[in-house]
C-alpha cells in the first residue's frame, strides 16, 4: 500500500465486545460496563443507576447467559473471533512493515486502552481508529470517540489521529455485502422477500441529530439498487429493541409475525450493519425470529450471514482505509 516513506501508522479495528464468557456472572459483568455508558441510555444518570441495579443486571444477565450459550464455540464468542480474524488477515493483506493492524473491543476484552497504549510504545506517527459500524450512530461510534478520547488524555505526545466514522454507502462496503448475497441466492436459490435488519435505537435520537435511520435507510436502498430489486421484493426493518420506549420502526419481529398472513411465507434475511456475526445476528436473527416466523405460518427462513472475515470484507477494509494511509 503507498504511503509516505518511513511513516509508522496503527489501525486499530474497534468493534462492541462481548463477554468473556457465556455465563450469568460474566455476562452482568460485560452488560454493567455496556449498559453503563451514557452514550448507550441516555437517561438521567441517577435514574438509570437505580434501574440498571435493581430491575436490570439482577434478571438480564441470565437471560443473555442462555442466549450466548446458543452461539458460542470452541474459539469463544463469534463478535471476537471474526474481528480477530478480520484484523489479522487485513495486516497480511496490507502487508507492510510500517503499518501495525491490530483490533480492540469498546466493552470488554481485548481492552482498548491497552491496544492504544501498546500503539503509544511502539512510536507511531499516526492512528487511524476505524470502528467496525459502517453506519454512524452515537450510541456507538460517538462511544469508541469517548474511549479513544479518555486514553489519549494523559498522553503528553498525542500523534495524528485519524477517526472513520462511517461508511454506510461505500461502494465497495455496499458491492461486498450485496455479492454476498448474490452468491448466497446462487448457492440456495431465492425466497420472495429481502429483509434487510439493522439495530435499532431508541426512535426520539433521529430527532436529536442522531444520522443513523437515515444511514440505514440509505445503505438498505443502494443494495437492493445493486441487487435490482423493486420496493415490493425488500423490506427495511430493525430488530433488538431494549425497554419499553419507542425505538426505530419497523420492528423486525412484527413484521415477521405479519408477514404470513400477508401472503409472504418465504423470506431471506440479512443483516448490513453487522460487520462480522454476533448474539444479534446468529441468535436473535437466525434461530429467534426463524421460530416466531415458522409458527406465524411462515414457510421458508434463512439467515445470510454478516461479511466476517471472508476475503471481500477485507478488501472493503483496505478500500476505506487506502485514502487515508496515501
Ligand atoms: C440499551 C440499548 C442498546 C442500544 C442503544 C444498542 C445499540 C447498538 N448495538 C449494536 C450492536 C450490538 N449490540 C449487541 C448486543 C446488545 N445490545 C444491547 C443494547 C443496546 N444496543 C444489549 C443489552 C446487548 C447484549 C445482549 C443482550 O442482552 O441482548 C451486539 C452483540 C454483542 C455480542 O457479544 O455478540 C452487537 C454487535 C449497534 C450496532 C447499535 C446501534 C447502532
Ligand atoms: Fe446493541
Ligand atoms: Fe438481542
Amino acid at each position: 500500500m503507498a504511503q509516505n516513506p518511513g511513516k509508522k501508522v496503527g489501525v486499530l479495528l474497534v468493534n462492541l465486545g462481548s463477554p468473556d464468557a457465556p455465563t450469568t456472572s460474566r455476562v452482568r459483568r460485560f452488560l454493567r460496563e455496556f449498559l453503563g455508558d451514557p452514550r448507550v441510555v441516555n437517561l438521567p444518570r441517577a435514574l438509570w443507576w437505580v434501574i440498571l441495579n435493581f430491575f436490570v443486571l439482577p434478571f438480564r444477565p441470565r437471560k443473555s447467559a442462555r442466549a450466548y450459550r446458543e452461539i458460542w464455540t470452541d474459539k469463544g464468542s463469534p463478535l471476537v473471533y471474526y474481528t480477530r480474524q478480520l484484523s489479522d488477515k487485513l495486516a497480511i493483506a496490507l502487508d507492510s512493515d510500517e503499518i501495525h493492524v491490530d483490533y480492540a473491543m469498546r466493552y470488554g476484552k481485548p481492552v482498548l486502552a491497552d491496544k492504544l497504549n501498546a500503539f503509544k510504545a511502539q512510536m507511531l506517527d499516526e492512528i487511524i481508529i476505524l470502528p467496525l459500524y459502517p453506519q454512524y450512530s452515537s450510541t456507538t461510534t460517538a462511544s469508541v470517540y469517548d474511549a479513544v478520547d479518555d486514553v489519549v488524555r494523559p498522553w503528553r505526545h498525542i500523534p495524528s489521529l485519524q477517526f472513520i466514522a462511517e461508511y454506510h454507502d461505500h461502494q465497495a462496503y455496499i458491492a461486498a455485502v450485496a455479492e454476498s448475497i448474490k452468491a448466497f441466492w446462487h448457492k440456495h436459490g431465492r425466497n420472495d422477500l429481502l429483509l434487510m435488519s439493522f439495530h435499532g435505537l431508541p426512535a426520539k435520537l433521529t430527532d436529536l441529530g442522531d444520522p443513523y435511520y437515515h444511514h440505514c435507510q440509505k445503505t438498505a436502498a443502494l443494495i437492493a439498487e445493486r441487487l435490482g430489486l423493486h420496493d415490493t421484493q425488500w423490506k427495511l426493518v430493525f430488530q433488538s429493541r431494549f425497554g419499553k420506549a419507542e425505538w426505530l420502526k419497523p420492528y423486525c419481529l412484527e413484521v415477521l409475525q405479519d408477514l404470513p398472513q400477508q401472503g409472504s411465507k418465504e423470506v431471506d434475511i440479512v443483516c448490513p450493519g453487522f460487520a462480522v456475526d454476533c448474539l444479534e445476528t446468529l441468535e436473535e436473527i437466525a434461530l429467534a425470529n426463524k421460530e416466531e416466523f415458522l409458527a406465524a405460518g411462515g414457510k421458508s427462513y434463512r439467515y445470510i450471514p454478516a461479511l466476517n472475515d471472508s476475503d471481500e470484507h477485507v478488501k472493503v477494509m483496505v478500500d476505506l482505509l487506502s485514502r487515508r494511509l496515501r
